[in-house]
């Protein structure tokens, strides 16, 4: 091939031009470069988009396509088996190289070395970097070799790594063909819902999108950060970045994020206490990344080989009453409930009703994740699979089993005034911070008061919570 032939760059979960490792490659040889991106509804399997990511990937490619537009490039969209499309389209432009960033779930690394292998024979040269982590999986051992278990050492070893790599350039222009390939309408994907429009409450708390990434950043670094510690959680307050459907989808990567709050703390913006939190988090979500890469069966099987035993029940008519904020508790429904209007959950409620679907409904941990997985924007393989076993007892650095969220006490502790329980369940706003997470204690006269009739305009608790954390433990039991 001529160095004047096109090189493929194939867009996946990196929707950005900024500290774009593998795009900036592509461009870095001179050649004219064409964007794909690929849906791909064949090679994932269960994996595949859920409902409320469908939604986002449509916005974000939306935005992306306007970016590269600005750029000089055109964006082609493509459907189908990632391993036939790919090679095709490779033909149809006469490229010379592929470049992509790399991916971790065992579905994505298997498709990826067999799709390398099959372009390689063909004499294509296939790029890969690193555009989704601070550092690879296989970068972080344990002394003896090996991946961590244990999040806080883990966290000290990323932290002694030394450096984390600079972010490239930001692209502004890229030359591409004379004549680009035919590309897909964005629109016949159909990725948005139209009968219903259940995603209307999306469209008011989220901008998809890199300018949208970089803004919800800024917004936090400009205030929340001071209190992040405190304020992470309380599901009442807007204390965290909101930054996990755009790091999902890759409109962001944690380098630019790592960069940008080190920066802050060092010019004194940004108090270390917090900022460092902060960190830490992103670190639980590399922590996510190794775990999956390491165990790439975990999405199906429990890390602790003696909760394979475990006898988790499937009941629909439990599952529907959780999935519809029906429980009868209130912090619970609240959760189920902001997950329904704005695809996402604040991080302490998902550790609330995540247990209370495991230890008080004792329904299987993989039914709540995959719930998840069809209604979160940033339903992602590695910290949904990651924090659903963990909050099930049976993951790395897990919560132990017998430790069970008191919804009640979580309800009171992390929303003392019921203002998150008010917002979501609108049938119990007129009732007093007192009796907010526990209508069952209140006097008739209260709930008579505030329009509550138990039973009827809100469920009753749909479990006894005594009876319910015995049962779990009777469970646990049947495994120690
Ligand atoms: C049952 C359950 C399921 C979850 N499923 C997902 C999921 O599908 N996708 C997802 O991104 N997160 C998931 N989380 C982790 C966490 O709840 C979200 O990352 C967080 O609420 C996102 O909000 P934020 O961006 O404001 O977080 P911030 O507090 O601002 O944190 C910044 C970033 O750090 C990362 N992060 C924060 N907390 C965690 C954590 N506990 N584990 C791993 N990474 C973390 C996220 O990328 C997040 O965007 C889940 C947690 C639980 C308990």
């Amino acid at each position: 091939m001529s160095s004047t032939s096109p090189v493929l760059f194939w867009f996946r979960q990196d929707l950005r031009l900024d500290d774009n490792p593998a795009l900036r490659a592509a461009i870095d040889t001179g050649q004219p470069v064409v964007p794909v991106f690929v849906l791909d509804d064949v090679t994932p399997g269960d994996m595949a988009y859920g409902s409320a990511s469908r939604w986002w990937l449509h916005k974000s490619l939306d935005s992306l396509g306007e970016q590269l537009k600005s750029a000089g490039s055109t964006l082609v969209l493509r459907r189908g088996d990632a391993k036939e499309i790919i090679p095709k389209l490779v033909q149809e432009i006469g490229a010379s190289q592929v470049f992509w960033n790399r991916r971790y779930a065992k579905w994505q690394v298997e498709a990826d070395k067999a799709l390398k292998k099959s372009l390689e024979d063909d004499e294509i040269r296939v790029t890969s970097c690193n555009g989704r982590l601070l550092y690879e999986p296989w970068d972080i051992e344990t002394k003896s070799g090996g991946p961590y278990r244990v999040f806080t050492p883990f966290w000290k070893a990323l932290k002694s790594q030394g450096n984390v790599r600079d972010t490239v350039t930001a692209i502004r222009k890229i030359d591409g063909p004379s004549r680009y390939p035919a590309t897909d309408t964005l629109s016949d994907w159909a990725l948005l819902p139209t009968k219903p429009n259940w995603a209307k409450g999306f469209e008011e708390v989220w901008e998809p999108g890199e300018k949208g990434a970089m803004s919800a950043l800024r917004n936090f670094l400009d205030g929340p950060v001071d209190s992040y510690k405190d304020d992470r959680n309380r599901p009442d307050r807007n204390g965290t970045s909101r930054l996990s459907p755009h790091l999902h989808f890759g409109e962001i990567s944690p380098v630019q994020i790592w960069h940008l709050v080190r920066n802050k703390i060092s010019a004194g913006e940004v108090p270390d206490s917090q900022g460092d939190v902060f960190l830490s988090e992103i670190a639980w979500r590399e922590f996510s990344y190794s775990l999956i890469y390491f165990n790439p069966e975990m999405h199906k099987k429990e890390l602790m080989e003696k909760f394979r035993d475990f006898p988790w029940e499937h009941s629909e008519k439990k599952l529907e009453a959780w999935k519809k904020g029906q429980t009868g508790y209130p912090i619970v429904d609240a959760g189920m409930r902001q997950l329904w209007r704005e695809g996402w959950m604040h991080n302490r409620i998902r550790m609330v009703v995540g247990s209370f679907l495991v230890k008080h409904l004792l329904l299987d941990w993989r039914d709540g994740m995959m719930w998840f997985w069809d209604t979160l924007v940033d339903a992602d393989e590695a910290n949904n699979t990651a924090s659903w076993q963990w909050i099930a007892g049976c993951g790395a650095d897990a919560a132990p089993y017998f430790r069970i969220f008191n919804p009640m006490t979580q309800g009171e502790r992390f929303d003392p005034d019921g203002d998150y329980v008010r917002k979501y369940v609108e049938e119990l706003r007129d009732l007093p911070a007192k009796h907010i997470h526990t209508p069952w204690d209140a006097p008739k006269d209260v709930l008579k008061k505030a329009g509550v009739e138990l039973g009827r305009t809100y469920p009753e608790p749909m479990v006894d919570h005594k009876q319910a954390r015995q049962n779990a433990l009777d469970a646990y039991q049947s495994i120690k």
